[in-house]
């Protein structure tokens, strides 16, 4: 990672999470960090580094040269990279993590805000805290699910093989409904997806199992992060594709369908409106904060 100037006392950073989705928070308004993929994957590291699913850049949209066409509608870029250093099109616990730093840090309020994403600019609603001072929920539009071909994806781990639904949030999904979440074994290594091809630039997966009515349960092995303890694109993506198995489609029926999805980390409340808009609501926490050492800093990855 490089930063231009470099800053001798150390880089501030901040660690939160929703619903166990967790994050490194670098916080770069200026747009001054450069941060290449093996840099994110050492911060990322559960032992070498800070630690998480993923890391979020928080950059002012007009000084970062992929979000200033969107300055116009969102003054902050969330920019997401995955634990290897990828970069995905768009996070949903992250976005809500984004939104509770912005808030922490007094960089917005409760209420109303836009956020740039590598998916576009995307609507979130933070509640205000409870009256105990629990943390409100935050809310994200996160836009129109695609449903897009091929047919006939399947998803195979050992011995085992599920047909699954393909939803695109901004990023890759294939949904697989399964008898025993167990099903999916331990899940260490991504589960194969067939035909070849399907997914040319990696995909999630999700596994999920009924709980009741409008109730589901899901793991999931995120592209590029492995197993996480929650997903929310990935939950939005097994909510639509569950409506769709059970026969609900708002944009026919004209009512707005929702579903709650429990993950290993939390809960996270999906709606599905009859113009298409998913929205997702749960959780976000910051952690904690601290520095990341002018001598660590200056001997990790170019
Ligand atoms: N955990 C995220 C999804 C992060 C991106 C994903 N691994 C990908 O590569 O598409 C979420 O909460 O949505």
């Amino acid at each position: 990672m490089s930063e231009s100037p470099l800053q001798p006392a150390g880089l501030p950073f901040l660690k939160g999470h929703g619903t166990q989705n967790d994050f490194v928070i670098l916080p770069d308004p200026d747009g001054r960090l450069v941060i290449g993929p093996e840099a994110v994957a050492v911060l990322c590291d559960r032992r070498a580094g800070i630690g998480g699913d993923g890391l979020l850049r928080v950059v002012r949209a007009a000084a970062d040269p992929v979000s200033a066409p969107l300055a116009d509608r969102a003054e902050w870029f969330m920019d997401y990279r995955n634990s290897d250093g990828s970069i995905a099109e768009m996070c949903g616990n992250g976005l809500r993590v984004f939104a509770r730093y912005l808030v922490h840090a007094g960089l917005a309020k409760p209420g109303p805000l836009a956020v740039a994403t590598r998916a576009g600019v995307l609507q979130v609603r933070i509640a205000e805290d409870a009256a105990d001072g629990t943390p409100g929920d935050i809310t994200v539009d996160m836009g129109v699910a695609r449903l897009p071909g091929p047919d006939g994806i399947e998803v195979t781990v050992g011995n085992r093989h599920w047909p699954a639904r393909n939803v695109n949030m901004g990023n890759p999904h294939a949904v697989a409904f399964v008898d025993d979440l167990d099903h999916a074994g331990d899940l260490l290594a991504a589960p194969l997806t067939s035909p070849d091809g399907a997914y040319p630039e990696g995909v999630n997966v999700e596994f999920v199992v009924d709980r009741g009515p409008r109730h589901v349960a899901m793991r999931v092995h995120e592209r590029g992060s492995g197993e996480t303890r929650s997903c929310g694109t990935g939950a939005c993506a097994v909510a639509v594709a569950t409506a769709r198995r059970d026969g609900a489609d708002p944009a026919v029926t004209g009512e707005s369908v929702s579903y709650v999805v429990d993950l290993p980390g939390g809960r996270l409340v999906i709606a599905e409106h009859p113009d298409g808009r998913v929205e997702m609501t749960g959780p976000a926490v910051i952690v904690g904060s601290g520095v990341l050492e002018p001598d660590w800093l200056a001997a990790l990855p170019r």
